[in-house]
């Protein structure tokens, strides 16, 4: 359950007075996320989110993401626009943490989508893709090979206890990336974790993306590897080929891949593989059980990196 932080009735009021929304009507934690606290707001102007920013987002980082979100919004790409303060500002406080209010979006996500949701977010991610490459400010990858580094140094000595021979698995992993990982694909904004939980939609058409909290400057392809992860893998860890086929060509029919890109894709998948199991991995065992932080299975990833080292072609993804 994603509520770190309470927020009482008279705070919120005393908050939400430097913003043009009106009054308070009612407020509910969101049990949904885990990286911060998130608050339903209902005003006399209409549905709100509040966040409040908890330890795992690093401050100096909100400036980029919420400058990002506005950029996305005003470009007609449907994400959460953040609400400016009467004095111009964007970041307030709350509870004692920075706090801010989005504009709420319509949709749910989904647990099981189709090869037709698929193309859609296909087809948003490049139009995401394409709408970032006028925004100024920039933002390196944390969760690029040195963050994986750090991730991996910090688990490594319990990694088999999660799956035994994985340290070994990894280590020649990343012996494979220092030689082989893609450069001078085209690089700009990526959203970095566009997983299901992070895509609304009404029917099968999709009505938002949200959670930028990972946003950053890095290969678009590799936010097309990563979206492969997690759109198009079944519970049983088998590959859809018709949902990989619908993604590429979704995103393909906005920003067509170049050779190079495609080619590439194995690669950058199985490094978008590797990259979730670390995370989640790091959370598995460093988090203590029954707390509030939801903990991923680090494994599901695992069986991603597997299936991409053995692909042979892009063709394998259901590239034309
Ligand atoms: N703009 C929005 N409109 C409607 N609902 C929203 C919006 N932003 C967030 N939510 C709701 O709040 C939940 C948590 O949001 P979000 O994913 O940004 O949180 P988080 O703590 O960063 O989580 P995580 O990074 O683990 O996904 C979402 O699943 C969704 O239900
Ligand atoms: N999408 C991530 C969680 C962080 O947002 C995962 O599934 O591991």
């Amino acid at each position: 359950m994603a509520v770190y932080t309470d927020v009482n009735e008279g705070e919120l009021t005393a908050f939400l007075k430097a913003y043009p929304v009106g009054e308070l009507l009612s407020y509910k934690g969101i049990a949904e996320g885990t990286e911060n606290s998130n608050f339903l707001v209902h005003a006399s102007t209409g549905s709100y989110i509040l966040t409040l920013y908890e330890k795992r987002v690093d401050k100096a980082d909100l400036p980029f993401f919420l400058g990002l979100m506005g950029h996305l919004a005003r470009k007609g790409i449907s994400c959460p626009l953040p609400v400016t303060a009467h004095d111009g500002t964007v970041i307030g406080t709350l509870a004692g943490r920075p706090a801010v209010i989005i504009t709420f979006l319509e949709g749910l996500s989904l647990r099981r989508p189709t090869a037709a949701h698929c193309a859609e977010v296909g087809k948003a991610l490049a139009g995401l893709h394409l709408a970032g490459q006028d925004f100024q400010m920039r933002r390196p990858n944390a969760l690029a090979i040195d963050g994986w580094r750090k991730l991996w140094a910090a688990s490594r000595e319990r990694a088999d206890e999660v799956e035994p021979g994985l340290a070994a698995e990894v280590d020649a992993d990343f012996s494979d990336f220092e030689r082989n990982w893609p450069t001078g694909l085209p690089q700009g904004i990526i959203h970095a974790d566009l997983f299901p939980d992070n895509v609304f939609f009404l029917g099968e058409k999709l009505s938002g993306l949200i959670d930028f909290y990972f946003a950053c400057d890095d290969l678009y392809a590799y936010d097309v590897a990563t979206c492969l992860n997690a759109w198009c893998f079944e519970k049983d860890f088998s590959f859809n080929l018709t949902k990989g086929a619908a993604l590429l060509s979704g995103y393909q029919s906005v920003r067509p891949l170049s050779g190079e890109e495609k080619a590439a894709l194995p690669m950058l998948a199985r490094g978008s593989a590797l990259r979730f199991m670390l995370t989640r991995l790091y959370d598995w065992l460093t988090i203590p059980d029954g707390g509030l932080v939801m903990k991923r299975d680090p494994t599901e990833y695992i069986r991603r990196m597997r299936f991409h080292r053995a692909i042979k072609s892009p063709s394998e993804y259901g590239l034309t």
